[in-house]
């Protein structure tokens, strides 16, 4: 088997849906028949999904139906055991190798920032940069700052994160990620543990990252954000993926029992 593979073409149709105004797109990650076990517990269920390159994915679903594993299986944060997953057509396997290609591919924001607190904004977004692709400091401090204008916090770059507030250290995770050019970002949860007054700066942010085009997939439960940025909503119940659809059909035409009722529960908050 080659090491690159070539990208699978999307279906002209998911689950009813017509999402024909995608195929031909390129495929940035390729998910086919993958599960995954904690244990005797069966998390993912036969996952099928094609991410394009561009293209802004928000999953939800209920609490521990496995977004999350789902999203950390693409950089490897945790293990399918059965099934294939290509990120920019290299197969994530034990290879140690493509797996730090990949994860310099994919930048992550976690829930939690995940930031360095013995490190100032800044040398929290340089580190991957000089360490990890071996870059002068000089050149990765530039990108950072240029970086933190992106993000509207160049002020704190000196700043140790908890000196900042929830939204302004979520917007250095943001940055942080995107110091390493990655080609695809995941976000996992970015403002459930914000307070509300913080949550829009950082969806702002998002929605900046998603307008220059870049490659996303979010978990979150903010619906007004998968209705005016994503391409595609993707939800999962009990380790599958049930649903997935355009926004516009998803809200509008919800086909299955299990989303109708997420939908009711969530849209009354
Ligand atoms: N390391 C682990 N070991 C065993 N079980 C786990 C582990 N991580 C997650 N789980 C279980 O797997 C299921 C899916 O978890 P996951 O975090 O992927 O769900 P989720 O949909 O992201 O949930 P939430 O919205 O609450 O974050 C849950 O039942 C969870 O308890």
């Amino acid at each position: 088997m080659t090491e690159i593979q070539s990208a699978q073409q999307p279906r002209a149709l998911v689950e009813g849906h017509d999402l024909s105004h995608q195929v031909g797109a390129e495929v940035m990650v390729q998910m086919t028949d993958m599960n995954k076990w904690y244990g005797p517990f069966h998390v993912l269920r036969d996952i099928t999904l094609t991410v394009h390159r561009g293209e802004r994915i928000v999953v939800c679903g209920p609490s521990g139906s496995g977004k999350s594993t789902m999203i950390r299986c693409i950089n490897r944060l945790e293990e399918h055991q059965t099934g294939r997953i290509t990120v920019d057509g290299i197969e994530l396997t034990d290879d140690v190798k493509k797996i730090e290609i990949i994860r310099r591919e994919v930048g992550m924001v976690f829930q939690h920032f995940n930031l360095f607190p013995h490190l100032t904004v800044l040398e929290n977004c340089v580190l991957a940069p000089i360490w990890v692709r071996k870059e002068p400091r000089r050149q990765a401090e530039e990108r950072a700052m240029a970086l933190l204008e992106r993000v509207k916090i160049p002020e704190q770059a000196k700043k140790y994160p908890g000196q900042l507030s929830g939204g302004q250290q979520q917007r250095v995770a943001i940055a942080r990620a995107l110091c390493m050019t990655p080609k695809l970002m995941l976000f996992d949860e970015p403002t459930s543990a914000l307070d509300p007054e913080m949550i829009k700066e950082v969806l702002d942010t998002m929605v900046a990252l998603a307008e220059s085009g870049m490659t996303m997939v979010c978990v979150t439960h903010e619906m007004g954000f998968a209705k005016t940025v994503a391409d595609r909503v993707v939800f999962m119940d009990e380790g599958q993926i049930v649903e997935q659809a355009p926004p516009s059909d998803f809200f509008a035409n919800p086909r299955s029992e299990r989303t109708r009722l997420f939908l009711s529960q969530i849209l009354k908050h």
